[in-house]
């Protein structure tokens, strides 16, 4: 394998970042701070409509701040054209042009550049060597498969040297089986690259399987960042417990808990702990899923579920319409916090010193 310098990579910060599409309108991403560190693989992740995508724009410079700051090495870049920034950015299905071969395609941003042919396609030959191309360097897309169209995509970012990566949901048109083989590569380029890459998924599982660091988003804020570890063991708001899957939320007389679904007991409806009904059991091979509703729960916390290992369901073959209890250990639960709140919500409902004294004549 020929080798190609890797330019080495950059931390990514972002102060008080603020998107307004216009006035009147509530903020599609309202001032968030961030800061993701050189050579790690960071997943910003959140439900459809969150703003994953356009902080991701304004980080490429695809889109203008509104307000705030985008830092790359502490360099501010928030006013800097796309190209000029060290990010490259890799798009939804790939986007490859189709009329062009592999090293043209990756060739592309050089020849917008007028570096000359042969040093153009020397350089994009050498990249399509590095992600094991380079014996299809002469095939159009079409002639290749979904993966090798994903390696195309990456040598054709990585072409502009960039210090940043940008991954604009780059798995979500690929099929399932490919989708989970594509993300296993991308993550080893990750790391043979040492690039700083930054992954929008919408999917809680892929996130989890590659990120060193997850960042929760829910309407145009963050919720939470952390390792996946981290996230999925102690989520900080009701909304990240539901959003990554796999727990349930619980009234509690001192707040909301979440406790993990594999982290609950099912014994008999005679036995203390929280009773409920079985409403579904569902067989998954290693473990089997039951679905449940509590008896004694407010409207939207009955549904709950609960993972078994096979042989402890074997050994109680639980169906539909049992009376149950459910029960886990205090040192599973994990202690809900509110959520974040809207800046806006922040300081409308901070006292001001002018509130202060009201009270205090009052
Ligand atoms: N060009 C635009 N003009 C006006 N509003 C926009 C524009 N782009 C996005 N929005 C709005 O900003 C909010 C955040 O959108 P964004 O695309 O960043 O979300 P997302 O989390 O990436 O969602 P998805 O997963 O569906 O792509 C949404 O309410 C969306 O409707």
């Amino acid at each position: 394998m020929q080798t190609v310098a890797t330019p080495p990579p950059a931390a990514v910060e972002i102060i008080a970042l603020t998107k307004r599409y216009a006035a009147g309108t509530p903020a599609a991403v309202d001032q968030i701070d961030l800061r993701i560190e050189s050579g790690s693989y960071c997943c910003l992740l959140g439900p459809s409509g969150c703003g994953k995508s356009t902080t991701l724009r304004m980080i490429a410079g695809h889109e203008s701040v509104s307000t705030g700051d985008v830092l790359l090495d502490n360099r501010n870049i928030t006013n800097l054209p796309a190209a000029a920034r060290g990010t490259a950015m890799m798009f939804q299905s790939f986007a490859l042009f189709p009329h062009l071969s592999a090293l043209d395609n990756v060739a592309f941003s050089l020849k917008m550049k007028g570096v000359s042919k042969n040093e153009r396609h020397k350089r994009a030959g050498n990249l399509l060597e590095r992600v094991a191309m380079g014996h299809l360097a002469d095939r159009k897309p079409a002639e290749l498969s979904g993966g090798q169209q994903q390696r195309v995509a990456l040598a054709r970012a990585l072409i502009t040297e960039p210090r940043v990566l940008l991954l604009d949901e780059p798995l979500s048109a690929l099929d399932p089986f490919l989708r989970i083989q594509m993300r296993a590569e991308l993550r080893r380029w990750q790391k043979e690259l040492g690039l700083t890459f930054i992954h929008v998924t919408h999917s809680q599982e892929e996130a989890m399987a590659l990120a060193d660091t997850m960042v929760v988003m829910n309407h145009g804020l963050i919720e939470q960042v952390g390792s996946p570890h981290a996230v999925y063991n102690h989520p900080s708001s009701e909304f990240v417990a539901r959003f990554m899957g796999g727990h349930n939320v619980i009234d509690t007389p001192t707040g909301p808990i979440a406790v993990r679904n594999d982290h609950m007991r099912v014994r008999g409806a005679d036995e203390s702990g929280l009773g409920a009904v079985i409403t579904d059991v569902e067989y998954q091979g290693t473990y089997v899923l039951l679905g449940l509703e509590v008896t004694q729960a407010a409207a939207g916390r009955k549904g709950v579920s609960v993972l078994l290992n096979e042989a402890t369901f074997l050994g109680h073959p639980y169906s539909a319409g049992d009376h149950v209890t459910l029960s886990w250990d205090a040192a599973d639960a994990r202690v809900l916090g509110p959520g974040v709140k809207r800046p806006s919500a922040r300081n409308s409902t901070a006292r001001t010193p002018r509130d202060e004294l009201a009270a205090e004549a009052a």
